[in-house]
């Protein structure tokens, strides 16, 4: 069951992606596009990320059959409410947001009576903007959908079709139920790399310039993670509240627990969670999920 127009409003890492992606995989498909910034409709329009970099966001939905809205979670609502008044009949709308509870309900509400399918692509970089998106992105990656209670399945089977176009793999999902999966596959793990790094930077004992000079391994993977996006992770954070406070509490508790072993020289607690840790990876590996694409327009180095 395929789409044949859609139409993507911001042209970032996701949505320029997701346009690359359509010219290379689904070439049959029409594309056209809307950013709010006049900077990146124009990068979009030379990098050619979308059929047609639109003027505005009435003119790129008018003849959709699907919507995508790429923006960040904070700006869903911003975003569903521009293209109200002109979104054809019988047109779905979904978005790529990384929290999916509050950004279902408020496209929801913003476009009363429409087909909403909210959808997450569990891929992504630390980069954003226009420049940033290539079109292998979704290869191989998980697509979250999470269609609300009674929707059209229809419209859930061309959503999913589309992605699986791009190359992704799909599952469907509770809306609540992938807010907690992913605190704590994502939005914690960020959340670990953007404390790490800004405590290191703001130790007294270590300078600035021996935390870069040193930073190696461990530290220099945090440090990818905690250049990503500051709007985009902010949105996350504030949008995903009840599900990572909830995941949160849980961390706490264990880092003290890990706290009170390295405290007590219990070495048996720290090597049994090590050992239990390292079979995880081993799983993710096993099951294909690591990173070791290839260097997919990545340069973390
Ligand atoms: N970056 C990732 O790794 C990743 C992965 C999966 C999903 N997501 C989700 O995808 C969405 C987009 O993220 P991104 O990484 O592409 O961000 P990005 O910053 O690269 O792109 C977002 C674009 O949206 C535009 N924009 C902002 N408000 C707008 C509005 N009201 N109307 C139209 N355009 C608007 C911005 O100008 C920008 O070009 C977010 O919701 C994010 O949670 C991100
Ligand atoms: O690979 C990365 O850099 C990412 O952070 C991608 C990542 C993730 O946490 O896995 C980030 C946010 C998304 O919503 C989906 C994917």
């Amino acid at each position: 069951m395929t789409v044949s127009r859609v139409a993507i409003i911001g042209l970032g890492l996701i949505g320029g992606s997701i346009g690359l992606a359509v010219r290379e995989m689904l070439p049959d498909v029409r594309t056209t596009g809307w950013d709010a910034s006049a900077d990146v409709r124009k990068r979009a329009a030379t990098r050619g990320l979308v059929g047609t970099v639109c003027e505005t966001a009435a003119e790129a939905v008018a003849e959709a059959e699907l919507v995508i809205l790429c923006v960040p979670v904070g700006a869903m609502g911003e975003a569903a409410q521009a293209i109200a008044g002109a979104l054809p009949a019988g047109a779905i709308v979904s978005d790529v947001g990384s929290s999916k509870r509050s950004v279902g309900e408020a496209i929801a509400r913003a476009l009363p009576g429409a087909t909403v399918i909210p959808a997450h692509p569990v891929a992504g970089t630390e980069k954003s903007g226009p420049d940033a998106g290539f079109a292998e992105l979704f290869r191989h990656r998980w697509c979250i959908v999470t269609p609300p209670a009674g929707a059209s399945e229809e419209a859930v089977a061309k959503v999913s079709d589309f992605w699986e176009g791009l190359g992704a793999k799909v599952e469907i999902m509770d809306p609540a139920h992938h807010d907690v999966v992913l605190a704590v596959t994502s939005h914690i793990p960020h959340l670990i790399a953007y404390t790490i790094v800004g405590t290191a930077s703001d130790l007294e004992d270590v300078t600035r310039g021996e935390v870069i000079k040193y930073s190696a391994g461990g530290f220099r993977d945090f440090t990818r993670i905690a250049a990503s996006d500051p709007t985009m992770w902010r949105d996350v954070f504030l949008t995903n509240r009840d599900a990572v406070l909830e995941v949160l509490g849980r961390f706490t508790e264990d880092l003290t627990a890990l706290q009170r072993a390295i405290r007590n020289g219990d070495g048996d607690t720290l090597f049994d969670l090590f050992e239990r840790t390292r079979t995880i990876r081993r799983s993710i590996i096993e099951e294909g999920q690591d990173d070791a694409r290839p260097d997919f327009g990545r340069s973390d180095h």
